[in-house]
């Protein structure tokens, strides 16, 4: 299992070890001593799936202190371009993004730390993409930015018409969200 930092070093892209043979393959998705000596240090306490169809857009989504979610995504069939914002007040990354394709054939994951809003888009049919989270889901906690804020200008691929949620059409603009979290703080 490799571990990379991104460009935004809390985020970190994971690329497990795949063995192939003439029946198919085996991973391991998630180790925690290898994941604990690359600097992720946390217990998942939910596993999340969902399934969407090319074009679908969602995000860009975060849960506020003290319900805030680490989150360790990966898709198992399809494709999504997935996409993580530091959203951490005082951090020297804030409002900065990086994005990865995410697929069922390169298998990578993707390591978001409590402080980022996310979101992906979806890049085939059937895209179905799973996630441990390391809090539980709290609507009353749940917020959201816009995904296409000009301030972080993320660069989405050009997929031709978006499917989103009604919410998250409606999002505000990173200006005027409610963000509670400080860089060095976040777990707190
Ligand atoms: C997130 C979540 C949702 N739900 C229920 C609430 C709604 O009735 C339904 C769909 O929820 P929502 O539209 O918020 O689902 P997504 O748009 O996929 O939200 C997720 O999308 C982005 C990419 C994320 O990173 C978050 O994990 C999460 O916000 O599932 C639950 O029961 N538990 C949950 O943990």
């Amino acid at each position: 299992m490799e571990f990379i930092k991104s460009a935004i070093p809390e985020v970190i892209l994971i690329k497990p070890k795949v063995f192939g043979d003439d029946r198919g393959f085996f991973l391991e998705s998630y180790k925690k001593p290898l994941f604990v000596a690359n600097g992720i240090d946390y217990d998942f306490i939910q596993d999340n799936h969902s399934m969407s169809a090319k074009g679908v857009l969602r995000g860009l989504h975060y849960q506020l202190n003290p319900k805030a979610q680490g989150k360790l995504v990966r898709c198992v069939s399809g494709s999504v371009f997935d996409v993580a914002v530091d959203i951490r007040r005082g951090s020297p990354t804030f409002g900065r993004w990086v994005g990865y394709e995410l697929s069922a054939t390169n298998k990578q994951m993707l390591w978001i730390p409590p402080g980022f809003a996310h979101g992906f888009i979806t890049l085939e049919d059937n895209t179905q993409f799973l996630y441990k989270t390391t809090n539980d889901y709290a609507p009353e906690y749940d917020r959201g930015i816009k995904y296409d804020d000009p301030a972080i200008s993320i660069v989405w691929p050009e997929i031709g018409e978006l499917l989103l949620s009604g919410k998250d059409q409606a999002q505000p603009l990173l200006k005027d969200a409610e963000i509670n979290f400080v860089f060095g703080k976040e777990n707190d």
